[in-house]
């Protein structure tokens, strides 16, 4: 044999193709490339011919094989060092494949997917092919030459090159095996090498990214699970591990329904989603995210963080940006002045309740000093350092209840400021909340309160996250909550859940024996100081009416009274005496011993009806007389409808005669027990 004729179609690839040989034969025997183009005139009984690929064989071809012509068909491959850059695309990339013939785009486009190329998605292009689409990435086999219009980027991966076993059978043909058999396998061992490096290398650094993810998989702090579309979990980190108190062997490859079969988020692919789920005896929220990558990168990633660990970590937030600096400066039970057993054996009880994170009830009338224990018990509990946040149900308008409870997003109704506001539920979050006067929340605001109270989240309005708030519950009332369950006022069930530890404050008219001592802190705190016994103060006779009052707004009036006495005192510059007293105190001394029908009927009334019963019936007029006489201030209307009344209570009834108006029975006994 004289020469080795390397026949492809194109010029380029028969080029292409004799260099190769050239490269190995060309020291033994002349190569040459020869296309269709070229007059094929070689001499055939001289020349050994590489066909480029079987379906080449033509008419023109197949008259020189009828002639005898000596030939192989190539089999060819794509040059590993050309695909590189072809790996380095991005997975579901599209790229026109360019190539000079259909049959060999076809071939290149399933090389390159055998290749493991098989993420990209390939459109043909070859000359006569019409529609294509203008993609930015053209990949060509040697052929840019072709390419139909000017792509952003354009991969050339050279012309595929003849396999080892092409190789070494034109070897055998041109005798040269014994000669080149070691150099080709060399070389070719040589280049596999090369590839198997280049594969080392790659899966080494696979291996250093995966142990990378690794790494960061187990610095987060929350348990993680990545989760293939078909439920296979592909990623999971050592919280998780240790949440599951399983190995990786038991999570990772597992099915999620296999491994967590109450979640049931895993069912819905189609969304980001948020569940609590309770594992091995914690409560999770769960958050999914789907992933949308293409084909095997599809999943859900999954994180699991104990719910205790957001409250954490969304009361640092608040914190931080909290909108009033937190009052730290809260009562505590030393600020309670007492000396009756009975607000001893409270405070007792108090003291223990604090210690718990149930829910107290306080009941007691207004001034008895519910909010100022309700301090002291946050104080004295380990929510000290936290936030005290005392919400008035009678003082707040009941359109702005939920919002300032429960806050709300931006936007969500006129007036709303527009990045939204806390509640004061979450602004209370880890500390104590102090719903007083809760006897006046409006029905359907209990309704609310109770399903907060049981689940402990809140929402806010517009909003759609649930927020789990930490919060010890404190309300207070001045109502008989039982009485108002009954006239259907108040709810029972949040009665009950409220009512888990009671207490009840004693009147300061049950406890008279705290008057002096309170008195005397009033006095000092408003004299700083100056006046710590309220026996050099005042006299005998009005520390006598002081007790002898019943102080219907208890320890707040006996408070506004220490200070109205002092100014008086401060103006006056002697012991003050009864007269100094505030007119409800004095009013109430001067006629200690009045009784009950005088209570009730009034002092006015009971004039009336004494009139009547000495003078054995009068009329409207002479009523009038007589109270002008004696300095009663009562007009001949308001004696008109005291009569009324009187007629109406069926203490009185009126005659046709002169004596106009006369008593019942009922309105003598009345007259008379008035006078005992
Ligand atoms: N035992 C006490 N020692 C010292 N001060 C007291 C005591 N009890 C009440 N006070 C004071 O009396 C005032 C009223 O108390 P507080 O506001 O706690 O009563 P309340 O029952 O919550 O009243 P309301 O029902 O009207 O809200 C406060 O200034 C409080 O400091």
């Amino acid at each position: 044999m004289e020469r080795l004729i390397v026949l492809s179609p194109g010029k380029t690839t028969a080029i292409n193709l004799a260099i190769q040989c050239r490269n190995i034969f060309g020291k033994y025997i002349k190569v040459e490339p020869y296309c269709f183009s070229d007059d094929l005139d070689f001499d055939i009984s001289s020349s050994l011919v590489v066909l480029s690929s079987p379906s080449i064989i033509n008419d023109r071809i197949q008259v020189l094989i009828d002639k005898g012509l000596d030939y192989i068909i190539g089999r060819r491959v794509i040059h590993h060092k050309h695909i590189q850059e072809l790996l380095d695309l991005p997975r579901a990339s599209e790229v026109l494949l360019v190539n000079d013939r259909e049959e060999t785009t076809y071939q290149a486009i399933a090389q390159l997917k055998a290749l493991g190329v098989n993420y990209i998605k390939y459109y043909p292009y070859y000359p006569g092919v019409d529609s294509y689409p203008k993609l930015d990435i053209a990949v060509t086999v040697g052929e840019p030459r072709l390419l139909p219009y000017e792509a952003k980027k354009i991969i050339d991966i050279g012309t595929r090159q003849l396999d080892i076993t092409t190789l070494a059978d034109i070897a055998k043909r041109l005798g040269l095996i014994e000669v080149l058999g070691d150099n080709l396998s060399s070389h070719y061992l040589n280049e596999i090498i090369g590839l198997l490096n280049q594969i080392n290398d790659d899966a080494k650094e696979m291996k250093i990214i995966g142990n990378r993810l690794n790494t960061v998989a187990n610095c987060l702090p929350k348990a993680i699970l990545y989760v293939r579309n078909n439920g296979n979990i592909i990623v999971s980190n050592k919280v998780m591990y240790d949440l599951l108190g399983a190995g990786e062997k038991d999570i990772i490859g597992k099915n999620i329904k296999d491994v967590l079969p109450n979640l049931s988020i895993s069912d819905d692919k189609d969304n980001d989603k948020d569940e609590i789920v309770s594992i091995g005896g914690n409560t999770l929220f769960v958050t999914s995210n789907v992933i949308e990558g293409r084909d095997s990168e599809d999943g859900i990633i999954y994180t699991f963080e104990k719910s205790e660990e957001i409250e954490k970590n969304e009361h640092i937030i608040r914190r931080l940006t909290t909108r009033k600096a937190i009052r730290t400066d809260h009562y505590t039970f030393k600020d309670i002045i007492y000396e009756a057993n009975s607000m001893e054996e409270l405070i007792k009880r108090a003291k223990i309740f604090a210690n718990t994170d149930s829910t107290i009830l306080i009941q007691g009338e207004n001034g008895t000093g519910k909010e100022l224990f309700a301090q002291a018990i946050h104080s004295a509990s380990k929510r000290a350092s936290e936030p005290f946040v005392p919400v008035n149900f009678a003082a707040m308008p009941t359109n702005l209840i939920e919002s300032e409870l429960f806050g709300y997003e931006g936007g969500s109704f006129t007036g709303a400021i527009r990045s939204g506001k806390r509640g004061l539920f979450e602004e209370a979050h880890g500390g104590t909340i102090f719903l007083d006067e809760i006897g006046d929340a409006s029905l359907d605001f209990q309704c609310t309160l109770l399903r907060v109270i049981q689940e402990r989240q809140i929402r806010r309005i517009g909003g759609t996250k649930e927020i789990p708030i930490n919060v010890r519950i404190i309300a207070a009332t001045n109502k008989d909550l039982v009485r108002e369950i009954n006239k259907g006022n108040f709810r029972s069930d949040l009665y009950y859940r409220l009512n888990v530890l009671p207490l009840r404050m004693p009147s300061l008219r049950e406890r008279k024996s705290d008057i002096l001592i309170l008195s005397n802190h009033f006095l000092s705190m408003y004299s700083k100081g100056k006046i710590t016994d309220i026996n050099q103060f005042i006299n005998k006779d009005a520390i006598k009416a002081l007790y002898d009052y019943d102080w219907p707004g208890n320890i707040r009036q006996l408070e506004n009274a220490m200070e109205y006495l002092y100014i008086i005192g401060s103006e006056e510059g002697m012991k003050l005496n009864i007269t100094h007293l505030p007119e409800y105190v004095l009013n109430n001394s001067i006629n200690p011993n009045k009784s009950l029908i005088q209570e009730v009927l009034g002092d006015e009334m009971i004039w009336i009806l004494n009139k009547l019963m000495n003078s054995n019936g009068c009329g409207r007029r002479h009523l009038s007389e007589l109270a002008e006489k004696e300095n009663i201030k009562l007009t001949e209307s308001q004696i008109r409808s005291l009569l009324n009344t009187a007629k109406s209570l069926g203490l009185v009834t009126s005659t046709a005669g002169r004596n106009g108006t006369v008593l019942t029975e009922k309105g003598h006994i009345a007259a008379s027990s008035s006078n005992n």
